[in-house]
């Protein structure tokens, strides 16, 4: 077993909510495209020897926008799929074919977080390096969780053992692969996270708590939201 790890970055989605023109990876936030905050990020994280960026197929952006020169550990792969998880599996395989051991560790990083900070990769790994399975960041629920029926509510759910997923996910390559492989076998609808595809192999991922400003930038009002936040850092 190795400490080596590496980023996968998956940068291959639409932004089908964001309503941003084109694609929301390359949306600007506080004047730069979204995914550049997520990569400079990862960039102050020694310990990730790879950052792989898996791309569409017919990605120009991201080299025309100069986003491979940010960091000499920055890789890019035009090999996104149609899901989530797919773009995630192409990425794994491109991993391996520039060296990386299954035994290697990945932490699969959405682009649209692009509010990451380096010290919550950082207590990632430190959590998941001894761990049997790996773990993912993630936030205890904060409010009151209701289940709907349409826009009335059918009851209240019990919320002390919920948590968000985020991202970074950090699982060993050989076994995220895996994973992936069982979960497309089975042929039901495509995993949106890394932990659900392990987990359904029977094991059980760590929770490593995380902030509430890691969040996806998913609708149109998250990208003010993410300004104002980036406005208040050093
Ligand atoms: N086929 C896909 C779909 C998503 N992603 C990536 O997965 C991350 C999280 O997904 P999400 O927020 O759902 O992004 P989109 O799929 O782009 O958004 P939407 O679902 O609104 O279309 C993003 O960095 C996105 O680029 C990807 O690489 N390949
Ligand atoms: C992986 C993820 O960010 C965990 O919260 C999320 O599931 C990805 O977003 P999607 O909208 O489910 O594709």
């Amino acid at each position: 077993m190795t400490d080596r790890c590496h980023a996968l970055v998956p940068c291959a989605g639409v932004g089908s909510r964001a309503g941003a023109a084109g694609p929301k990876q390359y949306a600007p936030v506080a004047g730069r495209p979204m995914v550049a905050h997520t990569l400079e990020a990862l960039a102050r994280v020694p310990r990730l020897e790879t950052l792989l960026v898996v791309l569409a197929p017919d990605d120009a952006a991201f080299q025309s926008l100069g986003l491979d020169g940010l960091d000499p550990r920055v890789v890019a792969l035009h090999r996104g799929g149609a899901t989530r998880a797919d773009t995630v599996a192409a990425g794994l395989d491109g991993l391996l074919e520039r060296g990386a051991a299954a035994a290697d560790w990945v932490l699969v990083h959405d682009a649209a977080r692009c509010l990451l900070r380096p010290e919550w990769v950082e207590a990632l790994i430190d959590a998941c390096l001894g761990d049997p399975v790996g773990g993912l960041l993630a936030l205890p629920l904060a409010d009151t969780l209701k289940q709907a029926r349409g826009d009335r509510v059918l009851a209240t759910v019990e919320r002390s053992d919920k948590w968000q997923a985020q991202t970074p996910q950090m699982f060993r390559l050989g076994l995220l692969r895996e994973a992936l492989a069982a979960s497309r076998r089975a042929g039901a609808p495509a995993v949106t996270d890394e932990a659900s595809a392990v987990e359904a192999l029977g094991h059980a991922p760590k929770l490593v708590p995380a902030s509430a400003e890691n969040f996806k930038l998913t609708y149109p009002g998250d990208f003010a939201l993410a300004e104002r936040l980036l406005a208040t850092r050093p």
